[in-house]
This record gives structure tokens, C-alpha cells and sequence, in this order.
């Protein structure tokens, strides 16, 4: 358990208020807009920076605890931390900034230097100097170089940032191989909704200097709060799913979680292979009687549980169903026309038509591991599956 409760104020005006606990294992990304204070948080752990007050306990260590006076210098934290640019010693080879990593290990060495090397495909560069390599391959050797310190948390702000489109695809798998195969806690700093949704597992989320929202990420991404941070347009549901069939001639997939089924744009994934389904609140539409005589493929029962004002003409509608929620994005005018309120039965209908797959992103630890298929074409993602679970190609 990660246990952060701290208060900073800065010299510029900002405060920092940052009262949560993020799991002991896994990603947890700290999800914010720019200068919401994603950075301070992790300087904070890392302890570059002192907060005012609180504490801050890493399993069973207390970092800081103004209270009782304790405030562990940074090289007793034992955190591993990766900046947004890779941060290499030029005059030193790649095999030697890993070394440098290795020297300033404090704990048993559990990661091993093989190991690292292969899991990253930077065996090839062991010779080479910093500025011979591409930005991605920097970022795996500075990723590398955290690793072999034997941190018992990684802190990682923002690492795909300084990289483009291509290389972020191409450094993402690794960081996936990673959080699988290392077990080892990630503080993951990131503005980027993609990266949080194929890397992390729990969320925290900052804005204006506080943590709103943290916990599981299907939870938090769902919330009305995080409109803010995610725009109407971007507020959804997450669905944990299995694919359970495949329909060639139609083109769809059927995938199943824990409220039902969903048919999709065909995954490139096998049978029984674990998804992330993400249905945008904008996508849903409610009806009061069965629908019937409509396109829209996916319709899920439920009883209206909460409806918020949300920004402009909308409000989020939220839609309890047997075990899960879904977020419905529709007019106030529709509120009351249909009279919508709390205890309602309701149908939900998700568009099909504008359902996605990605052909990579999340795998459950231990899921097997297949190379995916080319995935199919579609309109802009509204319920995005992204399959689970394919690796990078080791080069070293
Ligand atoms: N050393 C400092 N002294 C004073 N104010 C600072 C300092 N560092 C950061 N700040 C301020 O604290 C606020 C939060 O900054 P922080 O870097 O934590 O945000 P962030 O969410 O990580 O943003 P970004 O995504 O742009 O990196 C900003 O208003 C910033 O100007």
C-alpha cells in the first residue's frame, strides 16, 4: 500500500492537497492536466521536494511523517524514478549508465542485469553512446537504468511525453512487459487517457492540486468528477471482458462481462482472451420501453442511479445495472422531457456503430500471450475493446 497524505504550499501560489491511497502492486497513474501538481506528487515520494505536513508510507516503510519528525533522504527511499527526457550521462556507454544504476542499488538485487536487458531489447546498444540512439531507445535505457537500482516503487513522469505517435507505440509494449512480468509498483504520471487505459490499473486523479478521485480504474474514469479532466467527450465506462465468439461473416465480436454481452467490431484476440471494453458516455442513449424497432445492436437494463448537471446543455446520467454502471451523456432538455430521475428503469443503448478495437493494450498477469491481428477499420472509438495481452519482440 502507498499511503500519501500530504499538504505543500509552493512560492508561486500553489497548493498542493494530496490525501490517498494508491495500491502496494500494479500501475496506479496519476492522471491530471498540465500543472495540476501530477509532478509535485512524485517529487514528493521520490523526495526531492518536502511537503509542509503529513505522511507519506511506502508498504512498510514511512518516508515521511512530519509529525513524528521522520523524513527519509531520498537516496533511503529506495524509488526509482524516470524523467520525461531519458536523462543519460553522455560520456558513458549504455552498458555503463546501467551499470551506474546497478552501483547506486541499497536493497538485494532481485532485478538482474540480464534480465532488464532482455526485457527492454537493449542488448544491441550496450556499446553505444546516448546521442546514437533514438528517443525510444534512450527512454528503455533510462527505464533500464531505474530498474537496476532494485527500487522497491518505480516513478515514472510522463516517459512516452518527449516521444512521437510511432514512438510511444513502439516503447509502450515494454513498458506493458514491465508492469507483468516485474510485479513491481508504478506511480505513472500521465495526461495522455490512452496511456492510462492500456498501462494502468488504478487512477488517481489531480486536478487543481488535488486528488479527486482514486481507486480502480474502471471506478475512477467513470466518474462525473472527472469531467474536468476528461472533457464530455471522453467521460466513459470501462468493462473488464472475455471475448467469447467471433463472427466472421458479419465482421462483430461478442465479448462478455459481468452485466451481459456486447457485441463489437471484430477483436483480434482468441476465444476466452481478457479485453478492456470503454463505452463513451456520449455514446449511450436511454429509452424508457424496450427498444425495439432501433439499429443500435448493444442494449443493456438498468435503474437510473444518480443524474448530474454536467457542463453546457448536458447531464450525466448514471445507470445502474445488475453489478456494474454506465454513464449516459444527454441533454437537460431530455432529463425533462422523458422526466428522468433516480429509480427509474431504463434501457441503454450503446451505438455499435461506432465500437473500435486495438490490436494491443492490456493483459491480465498470466494471460496468455498471442500476437494479435491486424484490427479492423471503424469509425472514431466510442466502445473500445482493447484486447489483452501481445509482446514486444525482444532485440538484445
Ligand atoms: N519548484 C517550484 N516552485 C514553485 N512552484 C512550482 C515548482 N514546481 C512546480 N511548481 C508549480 O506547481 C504547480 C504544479 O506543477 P507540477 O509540475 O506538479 O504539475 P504537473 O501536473 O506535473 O504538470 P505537467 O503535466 O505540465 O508536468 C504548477 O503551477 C507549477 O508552476
Amino acid at each position: 500500500m502507498i499511503e500519501i497524505d500530504v499538504s505543500l504550499a509552493r512560492s508561486t501560489g500553489f497548493r498542493l492537497e494530496a490525501h490517498f491511497t494508491a495500491p502496494g502492486a500494479g500501475v496506479t497513474a496519476l492522471f491530471g492536466r498540465s500543472g495540476s501538481g501530477k509532478t509535485t506528487i512524485i517529487q514528493l515520494v521520490a523526495g526531492s521536494v518536502r511537503p509542509d505536513s503529513g505522511r507519506i508510507v511506502v508498504g512498510d516503510e514511512v518516508f515521511f511523517d512530519a509529525d513524528r519528525g521522520i523524513d527519509l533522504p531520498m537516496e533511503r527511499r529506495g524509488t526509482g524514478y524516470v524523467f520525461q527526457d531519458a536523462r543519460l550521462f553522455p560520456h558513458m556507454t549504455v552498458e555503463n549508465n546501467l551499470r551506474y544504476g546497478e552501483r547506486r542499488a541499497r536493497r538485494e538485487r532481485t532485478i538482474r542485469f540480464d534480465v532488464v536487458v532482455d526485457m527492454l531489447g537493449i542488448g544491441h546498444l550496450l556499446k553505444r553512446r546516448p546521442h546514437t540512439l533514438s528517443g525510444g531507445e534512450k527512454q528503455r535505457v533510462a527505464i533500464g537504468r531505474a530498474l537496476l537500482s532494485q527500487p522497491r516503487l518505480l516513478l515514472m513522469d510522463e516517459p512516452l511525453a518527449s516521444l512521437d505517435e510511432m514512438r510511444k507505440g513502439e516503447i509502450l509494449p515494454y513498458l506493458e512487459r514491465l508492469r507483468d512480468d516485474l510485479k513491481l509498483p508504478i506511480l505513472y504520471v500521465s495526461h495522455s487517457i490512452e496511456e492510462v487505459l492500456r498501462l494502468s490499473d488504478a487512477v488517481a486523479a489531480v486536478t487543481d492540486g488535488s486528488v479527486i478521485a482514486c481507486g480502480p480504474l474502471a471506478d475512477v474514469l467513470s466518474r462525473p468528477e472527472l469531467l474536468p479532466i476528461l472533457g464530455r467527450f471522453d467521460l466513459g465506462t470501462i468493462f473488464d471482458c472475455t471475448v467469447t465468439a467471433h463472427d466472421e461473416e458479419f465482421g462483430l465480436s461478442t465479448v462478455a462481462f459481468a452485466d451481459g454481452e456486447l457485441r463489437v467490431p471484430l477483436v483480434g484476440r482468441p476465444v476466452g482472451a481478457p479485453a478492456r471494453a470503454r463505452i463513451r458516455s456520449r455514446d449511450v442513449s436511454l429509452s424508457l420501453s424496450r427498444p425495439i424497432d432501433v439499429s443500435v445492436t448493444n442494449r443493456l437494463s438498468g435503474t437510473i442511479t444518480r443524474i448530474i448537471r454536467a457542463e453546457g446543455p448536458f447531464s450525466d446520467v448514471e445507470v445502474g445495472l445488475a453489478h456494474g454502471r454506465l454513464h449516459a451523456l444527454v441533454t437537460q432538455e431530455s432529463v425533462q422531457r422523458l422526466a428522468l430521475e433516480p429509480g427509474m428503469p431504463v434501457w441503454a443503448m450503446i451505438k455499435a456503430v461506432t465500437v473500435d478495437s486495438r490490436p494491443a493494450g492490456f493483459a491480465s498477469p498470466g494471460a496468455e500471450i498471442n500476437p494479435p491481428s491486424p484490427a479492423p477499420q471503424s469509425p472514431p472509438p466510442a466502445l473500445r475493446v482493447i484486447a489483452g495481452g501481445n509482446r514486444p519482440q525482444g532485440t538484445g
